[in-house]
């Protein structure tokens, strides 16, 4: 089985009725909601959902899963995601499909906070994959200085040959920060400059990772914190 696959249907385990469950972003998590709309269509899953994009709503949305929004819940049980990057602090960089905004935000509002990925993902140092940073258009230029002046090469992101805005209708920036060895200090800096609304550096909050081999098994993180 595609390791992806894999990883996203197993995350599907911490699930259970009555649960309310953050739907993730990208090509693992789509797996996890496919499973997820599978249990609700078929095995009467009964769950309150809030996706972390457009995209995913509208996958959601046609399993039948109930889509409820901030103003109806006040925290998520479980939320299921992928990464970019893990390493074994199970430290992230997330944001290459663009949705680290939503992610973060529903990931801060999650009790329980499962990532599933491919082995690929799995690293000893995070910054291989460029970090995404979503940015305020007006004044992007500014930004793009002080992001610069931290010691990156950002690139704004396009898609098609046209610039890629988010669901947020925002600008993102990929920057090459090389190894990013102290990844708290790289978050604290980009948290400090006006026209950043937020990075994919996910620190401190995994609590399980859920990794797809390309041999057909699973690998199971669990959070030391
Ligand atoms: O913005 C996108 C998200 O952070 C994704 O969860 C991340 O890029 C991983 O995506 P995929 O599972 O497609 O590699």
């Amino acid at each position: 089985m595609n390791p992806k696959q894999l990883a996203g249907e197993k995350a599907v385990d911490y699930v259970k009725s009555g649960m309310k469950v953050g739907l993730g972003t990208g090509s693992t998590a789509y797996f996890t909601i496919q499973e997820i709309g599978r249990r609700v269509k078929h095995e009467g899953l009964d769950i309150e959902a809030i996706a972390t994009s457009i995209e995913s709503e509208r996958l959601a949305k046609e399993w039948g899963v109930k889509m409820v929004d901030f103003s109806e819940i006040d925290h998520l049980d479980v939320t299921i995601d992928g990464a970019d990057e893990a390493d074994a602090n199970l430290n992230l960089i997330k944001g290459g499909g663009g949705a680290l905004l939503r992610e973060k935000i529903v990931a801060f509002a999650t009790k329980f906070y499962v990532i599933v990925a491919d082995e690929r993902k799995y690293v000893p140092t995070l910054g291989a994959f460029g970090l995404p940073i979503e940015i305020i258009p007006f004044g992007w230029e500014e930004t793009f200085r002080e992001v610069t002046a931290l010691g990156c090469t950002p690139k704004r992101r396009e898609k098609n040959e046209e610039i890629f805005i988010t669901d947020n209708h925002n600008f993102i920036f990929d920057c090459d920060f090389g190894l990013i060895e102290n990844p708290h200090d790289v978050l604290q800096k980009l948290q400090g400059i006006p026209g950043v609304v937020e990075s994919g550096l996910f620190l401190d909050k995994t609590d399980v990772l859920i990794i797809g081999n390309n041999d057909g098994t699973l690998k199971i993180i669990e959070s030391k914190k």
